[in-house]
């Protein structure tokens, strides 16, 4: 393992190199929004436009990778674009976001049940602690683009964030991000 400048895009997320992408389409979304016909409708109207894509930087032995989420600006019935959320399967494990460029809502919960919202401007660099489950959510009109860096092995837990819903939703509400309760959330 030899140290490495990577060069990164703060305007598009390109990493490079990135060692691995993924992509995730609206249709792979459909369970985390509020209004699912509309959201079947953009996907049909819209042909499945993509919501977020991922590029990460790993090297294989390391304790740390890091990479970009970059988010496009979009909305189903008011309800901004946003990732999964997830816990860290590694409750001792937190994260870090630095938001390099766009406008977005990182919305947290503990295991207790508390909300914490980081907004995501520009130079804003948030601290995740461990055990708090995060999803970032894009409010603005542009892409929202950020580094991540977390341990290699603190994994992703979808499993209570996709059967329960967060507390808080992020909407327009004339013109304004606005965090809402979840109408739909379960314990
Ligand atoms: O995994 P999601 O909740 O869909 O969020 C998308 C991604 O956002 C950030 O980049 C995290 O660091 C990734 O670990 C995460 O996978
Ligand atoms: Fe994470």
């Amino acid at each position: 393992m030899l140290p490495e400048g990577v060069l990164i895009n703060g305007l598009t997320g390109e990493v490079s190199p990135g060692t691995g992408k993924y992509t995730k389409r609206l249709s792979e979304l459909r369970e985390i929004f509020q209004d699912q016909t509309e959201l079947d409708r953009l996907v049909e109207v819209e042909g499945d436009p993509v919501v977020y894509e991922v590029i990460e930087y790993r090297k294989e032995g390391s304790d740390l990778f890091f990479g970009t989420t970059t988010m496009e600006p979009g909305k189903v019935s008011g309800e901004f674009f946003m990732t999964r959320g997830h816990f860290h399967q590694r409750r001792d494990m937190g994260e870090v976001y630095y938001t390099q460029s766009g406008h977005g809502v990182l919305l947290l919960e503990s295991r207790k049940g508390e909300t914490k919202v980081v907004r995501m401007d520009p130079g804003v660099c948030a601290f995740i602690p461990p055990d708090w489950a995060h999803r970032s959510i894009n409010v603005g009109s542009e892409k929202l683009v950020f580094v991540w860096v977390c341990n290699v092995d603190a994994g992703h837990d979808y499993g209570d964030i996709l059967k329960h819903g967060m507390r808080k939703i992020v909407v327009d509400r004339d013109g304004k991000d606005t965090i809402m309760n979840n109408p739909h959330y379960s314990s």
